[in-house]
């Protein structure tokens, strides 16, 4: 019996926007999650997905509302789905104390250190329980799964990918952080999450991980120049040169006058669902 909860549903672009909640043994508490999809004459087949991770204070609600994604996604016939970006409510003292850290901030990967570890598990909960979800009871076609996001959510689509290549055929990332090991936002998560070991924030980090040996599918990233978040904390130009040193296919855009926010995603979602549409079915 499908333990998923619908909250609510939403004609658009001829498919259906709808909203979830189901109990997550990854993260042992509710857990919510968007799901556009679009119309389609052919219900046998299943479907290409394509799953969105946001950044920094976001929710499920905050893709769906802002990207302007699903008129596209429903021309090409894909499936979209955002995860929250955190576990919620999980009590934990200092999870609501900053904007870039706890609640909202889950970072996409296995907490190591108490009290996080406990709730905070947002890769095995994408990559296992979402996944599977997915497949069983939105109809994803596991062969056809691509991953992107934005920010602390691009940091995910890449690092997730690069850890899990057997399972997402494409990857994207609006203005992702690039290389937390260095920036003041992945210091202060890995810190926390994962404790003082560098080879664990090396298993986490997007650049050490294409320079260790591992692969992704050929990369599209967009970066706004008027980010205000570009010099301290995204560093694309190391994903750049870690990418053309290990000869892994990257195309990063580099764009004047976008900054972090949703009209930049609003701008470019376009070229990224193509550049899934493409990969997932060739
Ligand atoms: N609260 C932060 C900004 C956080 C932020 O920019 N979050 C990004 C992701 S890293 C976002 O997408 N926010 C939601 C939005 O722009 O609608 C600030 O005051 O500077």
């Amino acid at each position: 019996m499908s333990t998923v909860a619908t909250l609510s549903e939403h004609g658009c672009w001829g498919g259906v926007q709808s909203f979830h909640r189901h109990d997550s043994a990854e993260i042992g508490a509710p857990m919510q999650f968007s799901v556009f999809r679009p119309a389609r004459a052919d219900t046998a087949r299943k479907r290409p997905t394509l799953i969105y991770l946001a950044g920094l204070t976001c929710t499920e609600e905050t893709f769906p509302i802002k990207a302007g994604a699903q008129r596209m996604a429903a021309e090409l016939g894909l499936t979209l789905v955002a995860p929250d970006t955190s576990p919620r409510q999980t009590g934990i003292e200092g999870a609501d104390a900053a904007w870039d850290f706890g609640h909202g901030a889950g970072f996409y990967l296995d907490a190591l250190r108490t009290p996080w570890s406990a709730r905070f598990r947002m890769e095995s909960y994408v990559v296992r329980e979402l996944r599977q979800l997915l497949i069983d009871e939105f109809d994803a076609d596991p062969t056809r799964l691509g991953l992107f996001g934005h920010s602390m959510g691009g940091h995910g689509a890449l690092t997730l990918a690069l850890r899990h290549p057997e399972m997402f055929r494409s990857v994207s990332a609006f203005a992702p952080i690039c290389a937390p090991s260095q920036c003041p936002w992945g210091h202060k998560a890995f810190g926390n999450y994962l404790g003082e070991d560098p080879a664990l924030w090396r298993a986490h980090d997007a650049c050490e991980l294409i320079r260790s040996g591992r692969r992704l599918p050929p990369l599209l990233v967009d970066q706004g120049l008027a980010d205000k978040f570009l010099a301290e904390q995204l560093h694309p130009h190391l994903l750049e040169q870690a990418c053309a040193e290990a000869g892994q296919p990257c195309q990063l855009r580099r764009h004047e006058g976008y900054d972090h926010g949703y009209y930049f995603i609003h701008s470019f979602i376009a070229d990224h669902l193509v550049h899934h549409a493409r990969l997932m079915t060739l």
